[in-house]
Formats: structure tokens, sequence, C-alpha cells
């Protein structure tokens, strides 16, 4: 599954929050979306996962208009975890994760042995199938967010659109699910903070700064001194990193940086 997003541009209130973005999505890659808080990831996200209509600009899967898509459609191409944790009030999380099987069903159809082996493969996927009879409300930061990540494995889907899934996970599990995102072998567009993470897993990266993407390619292409210094206003040291052979990003205050090391960031 291919997906495009082509001359996007969404304003909110009048004020454009991300103008002219151009980015695809190859089958089986898995693209991660890098940018400072505000710079509009979660808005392109959701124009691209169908909450947020794009004033100009076309976004497809497979070749189809998003937009034109009902929402049902879209939800067996496409499963999202979005940083919002739903205010949901007495489900179970075996319930949560079966809502992920809704888009494959007929309108009332009960719940089938299919489901519930998805529901149940889902959640131990995630470490979080001991929990399935707690109330989702309940659970923790994290456990939430791994419920909600097997809600959409759940979905089985060929698209995964991530928005910073990790951002309440610990070290291991953080891991846990990287890999295990990395090993279904679906397309996946993710917004991530962590940017040793998605050097470490992403085949290639877009950076967003105030609304447009600033560069994008393989993570050893892009994520430079410079490039860091002037979207993240940090001081890094990079290197290959021996056993991975991947990106290492080290931050760098500027109060251990010797004097004639320090060069101005801007902000
Ligand atoms: N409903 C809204 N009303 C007004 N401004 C909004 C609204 N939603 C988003 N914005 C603004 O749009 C800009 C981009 O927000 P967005 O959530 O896309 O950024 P982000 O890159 O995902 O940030 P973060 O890393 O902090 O999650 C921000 O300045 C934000 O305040």
């Amino acid at each position: 599954m291919i997906l495009k997003a082509q001359n996007v541009s969404s304003s909110i209130e009048n004020k454009t929050i991300i103008q002219d973005i151009d980015l695809h999505v190859n089958p089986s890659e898995f693209v991660g979306l890098i940018g400072p808080n505000g710079s509009g990831k979660s808005t392109l996200l959701k124009s691209v996962y169908r909450i947020l209509k794009p004033d100009a600009g076309l976004i497809t899967l497979d070749h189809q208009e998003v937009y034109r898509l009902s929402a049902k459609k879209t939800a067996r191409k496409m499963a999202v975890v979005s940083q919002e944790s739903p205010v949901v009030f007495d489900f179970t999380v075996k319930e949560m994760v079966l809502m992920g099987r809704f888009p494959q069903k007929h309108f009332l159809e009960s719940d089938t042995a299919e489901d519930m082996e998805m529901m149940e493969r889902a959640l131990s996927q995630v470490g979080m199938l001991e929990f399935r009879d707690r109330s989702f409300m309940s659970l923790s930061g994290g456990e939430k967010q791994r419920v909600m990540i097997a809600r959409a494995l759940a979905q089985q889907t060929k698209i995964l659109v991530l928005d910073e899934p990790t951002n309440h996970l610990d070290v291991h599990h953080q891991i846990q699910l990287m890999d295990l995102v990395k090993t279904l072998n679906v397309t996946v567009l993710a917004a991530l903070h962590d940017l040793n993470l998605a050097a470490y897993y992403c085949d290639r990266l877009y950076v967003i700064d105030s609304g447009k993407i600033v560069a994008s390619g393989k993570p050893e292409d892009i994520l430079t001194e410079d490039l860091l210094r002037d979207v993240f206003h940090v001081s890094t040291d990079i290197f290959i990193h021996p056993l991975t052979e991947k990106v290492h990003i080290t931050y760098l205050s500027d109060r251990v940086l010797p004097e004639k090391q320090k060069r101005p960031i801007s902000k």
C-alpha cells in the first residue's frame, strides 16, 4: 500500500499550520516524521487519517483519494494510533481491542472466534494479554498506549499511522514496540520525538519545521549536526554507531561545550 500527500496545506482558525507538504510512503516502508513541538506533525497526520480536511492538496492511498473513501473503507486500509487517549467509561481492555475489528464487520455482527483470536494475538504482541479483563481507564499511560497499539494491530491493515507511539513507554517497551512494528512488514508513517529511535528504525525521515518539510531522506544522509542545530536548536555530536551501524546522536548542553566549540543556536 502506497501513501501519498501532494501539495497539502491545512489551516486552523485562518492560521496556516502546514504548507505545501509532499510526502510518500512506499509499500512496507517505515517512514518517520520528525520536527520540534508545534511544527505540524500531528496536523499532517490528522490530514492523512481524515480528521482534518486539508485546504489544498491531495492525499491518496494506493492512488485513491482518502477524502472520497468512506470512514469504514479507510479504516480497512489504515489503522491509527493518535496522541490523544480516548475517554471511555467502562470498557475492558478486551473490548477496546475488539473495536479494532469493527471495520471488517457488518452492522451489528457479533464477535467471531477469529475476532477473539486476533484480539488475543494483538494483546500478546504488546505484552498486555493478562490485562484483557481490566477496565481500560484503570491502566497507566504506557499500558493504555500499548492497548491502543494492540487495537490498531487487530484492525489488520496494510498501513499504520502512528502519532508518537512511544511517548508513554519505558525504554524496554519502546524497543519492543518498534521491533514489533518493524517485523509486521506493513507501511508505516510515524511521528517520533526520539531522534535516535527514528534513526534506528526508519527507512526514511521527513523533517518538518514551521509547517514545511525542510529535509527528507535516509537518516544517515539528513541527520547532521547543522540540521539539528537549525531545526531543533541543539548542539549534538553525531556518529555511526559501530555495532548498529546506524546514526547515533549525543545531545550536548552548551554548559559543557568548550568555548571554542560553541556555535550560535538561532531561535
Ligand atoms: N485546534 C487548534 N487550534 C489552534 N491551533 C492549533 C490547533 N491544533 C493545532 N494548532 C497549532 O498548530 C501548530 C501545529 O500543531 P501540531 O499539533 O500539528 O504540532 P506537532 O508538531 O504535532 O507538535 P508536538 O511535537 O508538540 O506534538 C501548533 O502551533 C498548534 O498550537
